[in-house]
């Protein structure tokens, strides 16, 4: 039996003391001003007698949002030889690319990587990679890791953030530049259902405490998986979500949402856009922040209440995207199970369940 099982003081005693959240706050400032700038010069422009203390608001303003308009600027394309859209020629016709919400859903051949690479490699940002590797889930590291290290995020800056209560067995693989490997050591707990959940807390917890002031985006992922072709920075927008590889083409009806009503993740009959697979979801920190908190939040409603949703953390994520828009949907292609076949509108496998014994791996 592990040392930590059946603790029950939660996560928090097991985490680093806290850093400071400074980029949360100093992005809302400088959106704040951003706002206030555009709102106040369109008035100005319009409203000829400016009283003069709306002079002096205006100088301030001017002067504190001068050094974010010029790092806006700085971004710059360089030459680039490409085929050009076409209107009239859609680049996919077989399958939806955009949401009622104009949320681009992505498919192979509906972007083109060499722009969106140079644009993000320009902000020189890192992305975090979240994955547990709870007891016997360390053996699926390596193959994960290593497959990650040639396909996820290829040129970019990559923080790999490993939370397990075994760091003695995170293998030690080689990493190109510009990447890191960080160990997280959590506690575990008896059963696999509460292993999967607890990691909506533990994100929201590291979230605060330190992602925000290491990475722009997360990708939170399942460790039971491996890469099989490219997942670069077209997956990046402030919340995304992937449509489960067993129901993109099914109707409403056939959705697992939890239908039970006293679950906090009840999703009615006649609501629901997609169903959305708990193995990959992510955005930038303070988006993932959000998600993770008020879907742990939830969680331990119905724990209260005696409750479990019939998917566990997945019920609850797709209560929350139904209720909070993402911003950019993930196709298959992302997380697909080879179980299911290779239909003609899945162009690329870009990640794949690695088949598992779950007698053997589970509640280990
Ligand atoms: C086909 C299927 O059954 N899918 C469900 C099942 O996915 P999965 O069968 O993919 O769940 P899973 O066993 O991969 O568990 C989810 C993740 O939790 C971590 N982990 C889990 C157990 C453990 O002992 N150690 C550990 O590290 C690990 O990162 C793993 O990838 O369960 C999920 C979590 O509830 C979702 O509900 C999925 O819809
Ligand atoms: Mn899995």
């Amino acid at each position: 039996m592990d040392k930590n099982q059946g603790k029950t003081g939660g996560v928090k005693g097991y985490f680093p003391k806290s850093h400071v959240h400074v980029m949360g706050f100093s992005t809302l400032l400088c959106f704040s001003f951003g706002y206030l700038w555009y709102v106040f010069s369109g008035t100005s422009s319009k409203v000829s007698d400016t009283t003069s203390s709306n002079t002096q608001d205006f100088h301030n303003i001017k002067q504190s949002s001068n050094h974010i308009l010029e790092d806006l600027l700085q971004i710059e394309l360089p030459r680039m030889i490409y085929t050009k859209p076409q209107i009239l020629k859609p680049p996919r016709c077989d399958v939806l690319m955009m949401t009622p919400w104009f949320a681009p859903i992505v498919w192979e051949g509906t972007y083109n990587s060499e722009i969106l690479n140079e644009q993000f490699r320009q902000r020189n940002d890192t992305v975090g990679l979240t994955v547990f590797a709870i007891k016997k889930y360390v053996v699926f590291l390596k193959t994960f890791l290593e497959t990650a290290e040639t396909y996820f995020m290829v040129g970019h800056r990559v923080n790999y953030y490993i939370f397990t209560d075994r760091p003695e067995e995170v293998p030690k693989v080689a990493l190109k530049e510009g990447r890191n490997i960080v160990v997280l050591q959590v506690q575990n707990y008896p059963r696999w259902q509460e292993i999967s959940m607890r990691r909506m807390e533990m994100l929201s917890y590291f979230s605060q405490q330190r992602f925000i002031n290491e990475v722009s985006y997360l990708v939170c992922m399942d460790v039971d998986m491996k890469f099989n072709d490219q997942v670069g920075v077209e997956i990046l927008s402030d919340l995304f979500g992937t449509l489960h590889p067993a129901f993109y083409a099914a109707e409403r009806r056939s959705f697992t949402y939890e239908r039970r009503p006293a679950s906090q993740a009840y999703v009615p009959s006649d609501e629901g856009d997609f169903y959305y697979m708990g193995s990959i979801f992510g955005g930038t920190v303070m988006e993932v922040y959000k998600l993770t908190k008020k879907c742990h939040e939830a969680i331990m409603v119905d724990k209260a209440n005696g409750i479990e949703a019939i998917w566990q953390e997945e019920s609850h994520l797709n209560k929350y995207f139904l209720y909070h828009k993402p911003t950019k949907i993930l196709s298959p292609e992302y997380m697909w199970d080879d179980n299911l076949g290779r239909p003609e509108i899945l162009k690329k496998r870009r990640f794949l369940a690695v088949p598992k014994n779950h007698a053997a791996i589970r509640n280990k």
